[in-house]
């Protein structure tokens, strides 16, 4: 596999500040291994893409990243994952806590049935970050204003989240994730069920919070991940065959299977 420590576009520092880290992290579901020794490097405010076709394993590593697949039964784990060198699968790690560090943003936007004000506020509440009814509403708004909803919500926010439209909702599911401070955003291919104007303006917003958080984005769109993403790994069949910064990995592939998936040879 070909990873590089090298600057990404943009960036100013010549090595960047490795946020999260897998190294030689092994998957199962029962007796079928979905993940084969992976190594990656996650870089603070940088934004990495995880591509490659159907099943080849994104979703199920991305989930490694805040132990989301501890909800699934028979999972089977080995190797480690580090946010900040500390190993989120020790046994003192409080998983509730490492779910705030490090938030996931899905594929469908799933605001709860409350209303936009109780979506941001709710999880604040839960861990005592906003105590008083004045602490939560800044809390709510600088929240919405970082995931640029604020402007559109900011005369209703009494009304339920779910009556939004679509690109809204999944904007205030990024607020929501906002809101506890988190230091890693996970994003599940967050645009696809966006219509294109929608999907442009999430794409926006995840390009503003990448000054502030370490961004991991599974997506399907090959332009998606050029466009929103410095560094991007290719997986297949669960493996990672190739990680690079963005532009090399889509003008310059080291292998083949990348050359392949990218002009559409398959997948
Ligand atoms: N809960 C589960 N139980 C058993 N097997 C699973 C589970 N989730 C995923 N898998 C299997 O693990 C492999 C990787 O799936 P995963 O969803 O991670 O791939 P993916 O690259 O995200 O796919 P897609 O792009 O279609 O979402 C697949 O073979 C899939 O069938």
């Amino acid at each position: 596999m070909a990873q590089t420590t090298g600057t990404a576009p943009g960036e100013q520092s010549a090595t960047p500040h490795v946020k999260v880290s897998a190294r030689d992290l092994n998957l199962w579901y029962g007796d079928t291994q979905a993940l084969h020794d992976i190594n990656l490097d996650m870089y603070s405010r940088q934004v990495t893409a995880l591509i490659g076709p159907s099943g080849c394993g994104k979703s199920t590593f991305l989930r490694c990243l805040n132990r989301m697949n501890d909800l699934i039964p028979r999972v089977h784990i080995s190797g480690r994952v580090a946010l900040e060198d500390e190993d989120i699968y020790d046994p003192s790690v409080d998983v509730v806590q490492l779910r705030t560090y490090v938030g996931m943003v899905f594929q469908k936007p799933n605001p709860f049935p409350k209303s936009i004000y109780e979506n941001i506020a709710y999880a604040p509440r839960l861990h005592g970050t906003g105590t008083s009814r004045s602490e939560l509403d800044d809390l709510v708004e600088s929240a919405l204003k970082r995931a640029g909803l604020w402007n559109e919500v900011a005369d209703r926010l009494d009304t339920p989240g779910t009556e939004l439209s679509g690109g809204q909702q999944q904007r205030l599911c990024i607020a929501r994730a906002i809101a506890v401070n988190p230091e890693v955003i996970l994003m599940d291919e967050p645009a696809s069920a966006l219509d294109p104007l929608a999907t442009a303006t999430v794409e926006e917003l995840i390009h503003e919070l990448k000054d502030n958080y370490t961004i991991v984005i599974v997506t399907h769109n090959l332009q998606q991940a050029a466009r929103v993403a410095g560094y991007t790994a290719f997986f297949h069949m669960g493996q990672i065959i190739e990680v690079n910064d963005t532009d090399t990995l889509f003008t310059n592939p080291a292998e083949q299977r990348t050359e392949d998936y990218i002009t559409g040879r398959f997948g």
